[in-house]
């Protein structure tokens, strides 16, 4: 970060936080510029560990120094974990990681319109997250290169231009990461079956991941092809593909997304009321 004297605060330090810390922390911004309110001990002990900060319990005066509040609660608590923070931090601009919780609840738990809501992953935490944004209508250019300089530093980042895209975002790399991972127990449990060891199989499967991960980010050519090119005539890709194909896998997958999509939805109806 290039704001030296930039202070941000994190409401829960769980998963998403630490991930965004990390980032953070890599880039050179200091423990003593993160505040972070963190009720449970073992994840504030987490904190104090592994990025040197010692997590408040409750929120309380030292949120004021805040220029930004990253929501990084579950959406079940967001609005109950709401009330004690918005005392403290009307001067700062608030960023929400929070899947399906709108930004109308948001902006009305708050207390301002400085909000954006975003959709980030885990991979956040190895420096190759990626989230997308949403930007409250009264969120300034300066607003949004602030939370630019953050997130850049967690991975790549998009703006939406229509809040409901982010509950696709949600769908597709939000929980993405847990995709993967599953195919990469599903390719490992099979190599094992067919007589590699464990750690031989997982090797393999990852490797694979992330090499066609980033042949397909450094090619022009649609997946498609590049598909087409490990699909030789009658060999063994043809017959995995087609047995892929006979067991709806492509259906069934688009079919799961979409379940995830309306779950984001759902999330906003549930606990955005309050
Ligand atoms: N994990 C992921 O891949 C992604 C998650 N998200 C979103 O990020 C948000 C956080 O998820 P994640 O990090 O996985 O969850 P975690 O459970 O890891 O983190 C949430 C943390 O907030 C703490 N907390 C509970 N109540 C309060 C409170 N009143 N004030 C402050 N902190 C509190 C929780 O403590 P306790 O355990 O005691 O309740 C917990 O440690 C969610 O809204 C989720 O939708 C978005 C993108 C990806
Ligand atoms: O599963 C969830 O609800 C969160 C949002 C995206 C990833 N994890």
């Amino acid at each position: 970060m290039s704001h030296s004297s930039q202070h941000i605060a994190f409401i829960g330090g769980g998963n998403m936080a630490s991930a965004i810390i990390g980032g953070l922390i890599r880039q050179g911004m200091k423990p003593t510029q993160i505040t972070v309110v963190e009720p449970f001990a073992d994840t504030a002990a987490k904190l104090l560990k592994d990025f040197g900060i010692t997590a408040l319990p409750s929120a309380g005066p030292a949120l004021a120094r805040a220029d930004l509040v990253v929501w990084a609660v579950k959406p079940q608590i967001f609005s109950e974990a709401a009330a004690p923070v918005m005392a403290h931090t009307s001067k700062a601009l608030h960023l929400s990681v929070a899947a399906g919780i709108r930004t109308d609840s948001i902006c009305r738990w708050v207390g301002t319109d400085r909000v954006v809501r975003c959709m980030p992953n885990t991979p956040a935490l190895v420096g190759q997250g990626m989230t997308a944004l949403f930007p409250c209508a009264s969120v300034t250019a300066a607003d949004q290169q602030l939370v630019e300089q953050v997130i850049g530093t967690t991975g790549q980042y998009l703006w939406v231009a229509e809040e409901s895209q982010l509950d696709a975002v949600t769908a597709l790399s939000g929980s993405g990461p847990a995709y993967v991972f599953y195919f990469l127990e599903a390719m490992t449990e099979a190599g094992v079956g067919m007589g590699l060891s464990a750690a031989q199989a997982y090797q393999l499967a990852v490797a694979t991941f992330s090499g066609a991960s980033s042949l397909a980010a450094a090619s022009t050519e649609s997946p498609e092809v590049l598909r087409q090119r490990v699909t030789s005539k009658g060999g063994t890709t043809y017959a995995a593909l087609t047995a892929m194909e006979a067991a709806g896998i492509k259906p069934a997958f688009i079919k799961a997304m979409q379940a995830a999509q309306v779950r984001a939805g759902e999330l906003g109806d549930e606990f955005g009321k309050a």
